[in-house]
């Protein structure tokens, strides 16, 4: 059993939504949700299309204000959300080293995360013209520059190459240890799923099922959305990628992201 599954759990959530519904426009978006967070968890949150994963997620930030239910929460809680759609006004010239400065930390702090996350070369670069990958790697310094209880990552793999996307689900997988930050992610790739996340919560409007991944996958609504002959991911990463051939990386052995390389 790998360490992410003997992860035990505090006892007190850090978050409790308590009988979630939402309706818009008569239609219900989520119905009797229960849900929960702890410290340092990584839950996974899937779900076919529209299925409110995203409402689940702002709800859970205070931005959507539910029907029904309760979210219980210490006050004092702080959430950094990395939003599945982020586009900066062009009329508001930013620069990615402005918008890392919107948060406070120590610059030793800064500096990691900097490196880490692989973007020290794009801090002069205007926010408005990185690349998909880029912007994602941007947002997640700064997400994580705020220090956050709670890092909450909505299809956070969009526009990386497979090379990224694999290294960034390593570093993902650090966090909790490495910032003691509990992690939500929803996300549509299913093999991140078996091997970045404690749980998996499947949701269709109401919570199909939860639990352990290898548990989920064989409950017949997940089957019913997902089919039964669905193969998860399973990553052995061991190498880094500089350039266009993977090497082994013996810089550093902490996860960590590589920049793009130079063109
Ligand atoms: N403000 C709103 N007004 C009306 N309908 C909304 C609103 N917000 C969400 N919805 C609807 O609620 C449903 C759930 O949307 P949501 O974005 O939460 O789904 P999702 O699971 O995140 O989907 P996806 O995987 O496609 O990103 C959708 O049918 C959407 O159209």
């Amino acid at each position: 059993m790998s360490a992410l599954r003997q992860q035990t759990l505090s006892p007190a959530p850090l978050i409790r939504l308590e009988q979630i519904q939402v309706r818009i426009d008569e239609r219900d978006i989520l119905k009797q949700v229960d849900f929960s967070l702890h410290e340092k968890e990584i839950v996974t949150l899937i779900g076919p299309n529209g299925a409110g994963k995203s409402t689940l997620i702002k709800v859970m930030l205070g931005i959507v204000k539910p029907t029904a239910g309760k979210v219980l929460a210490d006050k004092k809680l702080k959430f950094s959300y990395v939003p599945q759609k982020f586009n900066p006004s062009h009329s508001l010239p930013l620069r990615v080293k402005d918008l890392l400065a919107l948060e406070k930390c120590s610059s030793t702090l800064k500096a990691e995360i900097i490196r880490d996350t692989g973007i020290a070369k794009l801090e002069n670069s205007k926010v408005q013209q990185l690349s998909g990958g880029e912007r994602q790697r941007v947002l997640l310094a700064r997400a994580l520059l705020r220090q956050p209880d709670v890092l909450v990552l909505d299809e956070p793999m969009q526009g990386l190459d497979i090379q990224s996307e694999a290294e960034l689900y390593d570093y993902v997988r650090s966090l909790p240890e490495k910032y003691g930050c509990a992690v939500l992610m929803v996300s549509h790739d299913l093999q991140w799923v078996m091997q970045g996340t404690h749980r998996v919560v499947c949701l269709n409007k109401h919570i199909c099922c939860s639990g352990l991944p290898e548990s989920v996958q064989q409950h017949p609504e997940y089957q019913a959305i997902f089919g039964t002959n669905r193969v998860f991911y399973q990553h052995h990463h061991d190498h880094c990628a500089h350039g266009d051939h993977a090497e082994p990386c013996q810089h550093d052995s902490r996860p960590h992201i590589h920049p793009e390389p130079e063109v």
